[in-house]
């Protein structure tokens, strides 16, 4: 005879949470605002029972008296009555990754948005989640409040990934495309994303590119099933784009974006992997050139699935909370999708070592930016460069002096062709004596 009993209730998983700034009050207030829902489809209720942060008496906007408050957050996972952490700290080492192994180490799970702990400890942590049978989820260290990371592990489960690109730093979206839209200087709009709290604590780590680095060698883990390898990720920063690139590029039908790019080739006999975060040209008409502010967006290449986009807010409090609280929905859930085993879509142990694709062979068209001494002869070195390196020039633009006349902008777009013979040119200019700085080379995004 069938039981159609109700189940008894399960009790409230109990987290404690480490880090109040921008994504720990949000979680706070996400749970405020929608617990009731979140309990209904989590099927039990989430109850924050410890908390710990740097300032304890810092007014947050939130009522802190129902927690118990830690000093020191690596005392919370010994706790009895704490089932998960939550960590939203920040930082690869430190306090962060003791709390993340003591909390694993018991065989508690771990929720956190910690892209640059995830980046170079992310395997090791893993292990350790495997050997205690706890969860290491970390769906808002990637591309925010966008579901990538499940969309990748679960919804594109059954496909081989191709390539995975994308806008991976809300920071330097927001910088960008501000300074495309108003004009708007750079230094102003780093400012701003700051005051936002969107970015890093350390804000270099977005604008030179590290951030999305990070976010990348996640995402290219769960992709290939490869060992991450955030050494082996070819990072250049937005911080020498000048408004100048970006008037020149909207002039030739582009808008500048910092793309992060991912894709595996058989090289030598086996599979390589290339990870890259650079400025890139993107023509309008792509769709990650209407990406714009904080906003993140991924483009997988499924071979059944076909071309998937990811997009949403990459930053901020809200929507970093919402990945935050999705995971620990799946926890209170009763890991019914094996989230013990596989936090990058395969068991850590058969994650494959993929050693670094070399893009020379590669072919692409070029955007390459030279500021010289305006004195005759400059444009020949520079073409005379181009010419012994085999790269074509598609066209060629000069703009006037800069304001104090010591300058002058050169900016070409090459046609297409191998990426080693634009690396051969830029190296016979390594001594050009009429450059006023080395070139800036922004490879222009394929359609
Ligand atoms: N802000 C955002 O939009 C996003 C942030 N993240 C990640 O989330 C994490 C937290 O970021 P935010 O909330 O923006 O940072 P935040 O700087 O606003 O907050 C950090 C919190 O951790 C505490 N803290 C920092 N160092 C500490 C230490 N040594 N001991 C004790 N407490 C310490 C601070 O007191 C603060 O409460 C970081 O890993 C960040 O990369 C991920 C996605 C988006
Ligand atoms: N600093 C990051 C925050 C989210 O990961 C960004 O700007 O994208
Ligand atoms: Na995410």
């Amino acid at each position: 005879m069938a039981d159609n009993s109700r189940k008894a209730a399960l009790p409230p998983l109990r987290i404690a949470l480490a880090g109040l700034g921008t994504v720990g009050t949000g979680v706070i207030r996400l749970l405020e605002a929608n617990g009731a829902m979140v309990a209904a489809r989590a099927g039990r209720d989430m109850r924050i029972v410890a908390v710990s942060a740097r300032e304890r008496s810092r007014d947050r906007g939130i009522d802190l008296s129902r927690y118990d408050w830690h000093d020191d957050m690596t005392e919370m996972p010994a706790r009895e009555d704490v089932d998960a952490v939550v960590e939203l700290v920040g930082g690869s080492d430190g306090p962060a990754l003791t709390l993340a192994r003591r909390t694993l180490g018991a065989g508690k799970s771990l929720v956190t948005a910690n892209k640059a702990m995830v980046a170079h400890h992310g395997l090791d942590l893993a292990e350790l989640a495997a050997q205690n049978g706890a969860a290491l989820k970390f769906e808002a260290a990637v591309a925010g409040g966008i579901p990538v990371v499940k969309g990748l592990r679960e919804g594109a489960a059954a496909n081989a990934i191709e390539q995975i690109y994308g806008i991976l730093n809300g920071t330097s979206n927001f910088i960008l495309s501000a300074m495309e839209d108003t004009g708007a200087d750079f230094d102003e709009m780093l400012a701003s994303a700051q005051e936002r709290g969107f970015a890093e604590a350390d804000p270099t780590f977005d604008i030179e590119g590290v951030d999305a680095a990070h976010k990348l060698a996640i995402l290219a883990a769960i992709a290939f099933g490869c060992r991450i390898d955030f050494a082996s990720v070819e990072t250049q920063g937005i911080s020498r784009v000048r408004a100048a690139d970006i008037r020149q590029a909207a002039t030739l039908g582009f808008a500048i974006r910092l793309i992060g790019m991912a894709d595996t080739e058989e090289q030598e006999g086996m599979t390589k992997l290339l990870q890259r975060v650079r400025p890139c040209l993107v023509p309008k008409d792509h769709p990650l050139a209407a990406v714009d502010g904080p906003t993140n967006a991924v483009v997988t290449e499924g071979n059944f699935s076909g071309r998937l986009l990811f997009q949403g807010a990459g930053a901020g409090d809200g929507p970093t909370a919402s990945a935050v609280v999705a995971d620990l929905i799946d926890l209170a859930r009763g890991e019914a999708g094996g989230e013990t085993s596989a936090p990058f879509s395969v068991p850590v142990a058969d994650l494959k070592a993929m050693p670094p694709a070399d893009p020379s062979g590669r072919k692409g068209r070029t955007y390459l930016r030279f500021t010289v001494y305006d004195r005759p002869g400059v444009l020949a070195e520079i073409t005379a460069a181009m010419r012994d390196a085999e790269v074509s020039i598609e066209s060629l633009i000069q703009e006037g002096r800069s304001d104090d006349g010591s300058e002058v902008l050169v900016a070409m777009v090459t046609h297409e062709g191998p990426e080693g013979c634009v690396t051969k040119a830029i190296e016979l200019l390594a001594d050009a004596e009429g450059l006023t700085a080395p070139p800036l080379v922004m490879p222009i995004l394929q359609a």
